[in-house]
C-alpha cells in the first residue's frame, strides 16, 4: 500500500472532490493537464511565465485553464487555482524514468519541490500522480471496484477461516489445552485478516462517494472479527513477565513468510528467542465470556479480576453473588453464559 502522504493526495483525487471532477472533465475532453498540487516557495522558484488566476478551484475552472499550453499550480489546501499556462523549469539533471516532456516535468517538479503533481495524459489517457520521484497511478472507479470486490472476496474467505479456528480455539481453551503454537496459528490468521482489511479501507477511500456499497460489505465482514485482536492481548499477555510486550500491532510490518513462522511470532510477541512452541498457556477468559458468552464487557472485567476461568466454570450462583454489584439476577445470567460457553464444546 502506498505511504500515509501519497494516500492523503490519493484521496483528494476520490470521485466525489472538485479535483477528481476536474480531471475527469479533462480527461473526455482529451486535453491532457499538468496540475501541481501546492504553492511553496521552490514551486515559484521552477516557475516560469504564465497568468496569476486566483480563482476557485472549480471543476469548470479546472477544465477551462487545462486548455492553455502548461501547467496549472494550486494553493496548498487545493481551493485557489493559483496560476495557469505556467512553464515549468526544473533542474534538468535529477532523475526521472518517464519519456514525455509532461511527465518528465511533472516528475522533476514533484522532486525538485516537494509537492505532489498530477499530470492527465493526452495521450494514453491517464491519471498519475508525481511524488518523492515516485509515479502512481489513479485507476478508473470500474477498476477500483474491480479490485475491491477481489480483496472482499479474498477477506470473506479468510475472515471464515478465522471463524472457524477462533471455534477451535474456543474448545481448547474450555478444555485447558491452549499451547503457544495454538495462540500463534490464531495470531497469523487474525494478522492476515487485518491486512485484507486495511486494504479494502484504502480502496473504500479511493471510491470517494463510489465507495458505499464496498463499506457496506467490508463493515458486516469486519464485525466479525471486530475486538478479537485486542481481547486475545487481554488473555494471554498475563503469560510474559512483561506483559506489554504482548502487542499485536508489532506484527504489521513483519513479511507474509515470518508471519508463518510461530518461532517468529512468539518471539515478537516477547515470548523470547527460540520459545518452547508447546508450552501451555493460561487465558484469562475475555473473549471467551464477551464473544461466546454475550456478557456486557463491564462484568467481564470484574469476572476476570476476580476469578480465573476454571474458578468460573465451577462457581455457584452464591459464589458469583459475592461479586461486587452482581445480585442472584446477574449471578444467574452468568451462570447462564458459562453453561453456554461449556455447551459449545
Ligand atoms: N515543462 C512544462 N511545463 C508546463 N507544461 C508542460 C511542460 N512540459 C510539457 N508540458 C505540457 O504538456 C503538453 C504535452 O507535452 P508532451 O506531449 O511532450 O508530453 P507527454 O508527457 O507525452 O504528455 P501526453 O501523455 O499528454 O501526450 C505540452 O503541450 C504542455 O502543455
Amino acid at each position: 500500500m502506498p505511504k500515509p502522504t501519497i494516500r492523503r493526495y490519493l484521496k483528494l483525487l476520490a470521485p466525489g472532490t472538485p479535483l477528481r471532477a476536474g480531471v475527469d472533465r479533462i480527461l473526455h475532453g482529451r486535453t491532457g493537464a499538468l496540475i501541481v498540487l501546492g504553492n511553496n516557495q521552490k514551486v515559484q522558484q521552477v516557475s516560469s511565465g504564465g497568468f496569476k488566476i486566483g480563482v476557485e478551484c472549480t471543476e469548470q475552472a479546472l477544465r477551462e485553464l487545462a486548455k492553455l499550453d502548461g501547467a496549472i499550480i494550486l494553493s496548498n489546501d487545493l481551493s485557489t487555482i493559483v496560476a495557469a499556462g505556467v512553464h515549468l523549469v526544473p533542474a534538468g539533471d535529477l532523475p526521472t524514468a518517464e519519456t514525455g516532456t509532461r511527465h518528465r516535468s511533472a516528475d522533476r517538479t514533484a522532486q525538485a519541490a516537494g509537492v505532489p503533481v498530477v499530470t492527465v495524459s493526452a495521450s494514453m489517457a491517464t491519471v498519475s500522480v508525481f511524488l518523492d520521484g515516485r509515479r502512481h497511478l489513479v485507476e478508473s472507479v470500474t477498476q477500483v471496484i474491480s479490485r475491491a470486490n477481489q480483496a472482499l472476496a479474498t477477506l470473506s474467505r479468510v475472515s471464515s477461516r478465522l471463524t472457524d479456528q477462533l471455534d477451535q480455539f474456543t474448545l481448547l481453551e474450555i478444555g485447558e489445552q491452549v499451547t503457544l503454537r495454538d495462540l500463534t496459528h490464531v495470531i497469523h490468521r487474525l494478522e492476515l485478516t487485518r491486512r485484507l482489511s486495511a486494504e479494502v479501507d484504502f480502496l473504500v477511500e479511493l471510491l470517494g462517494v463510489e465507495g458505499r456499497m464496498v463499506a457496506l460489505q467490508h463493515s458486516e465482514l469486519a464485525n466479525t472479527f471486530a475486538g478479537a485482536a485486542d481481547r486475545l492481548a487481554e488473555d494471554y499477555a498475563q503469560n510474559l513477565s512483561d506483559p506489554s510486550q504482548f502487542d499485536l500491532s508489532k506484527l504489521a510490518n513483519f513479511s507474509s513468510e515470518e508471519l508463518f513462522s510461530g518461532q517468529l511470532v512468539a518471539e515478537r510477541l516477547g515470548f523470547g528467542q527460540g520459545a518452547n512452541l508447546e508450552q501451555g498457556l493460561e487465558s484469562r477468559g475475555v473473549r471467551l465470556l464477551t464473544d461466546v458468552g454475550r456478557l456486557p464487557s463491564h462484568l467481564v472485567s470484574k469476572l476476570v479480576d476476580r476469578y480465573s476461568l476454571q474458578e468460573l466454570f465451577g462457581a455457584s450462583v452464591a459464589v458469583l453473588m459475592e461479586i461486587d454489584g452482581v445480585g442472584p439476577m446477574r449471578a444467574r445470567q452468568i451462570r447462564d453464559a458459562l453453561l453456554r460457553i461449556s455447551e459449545g464444546s
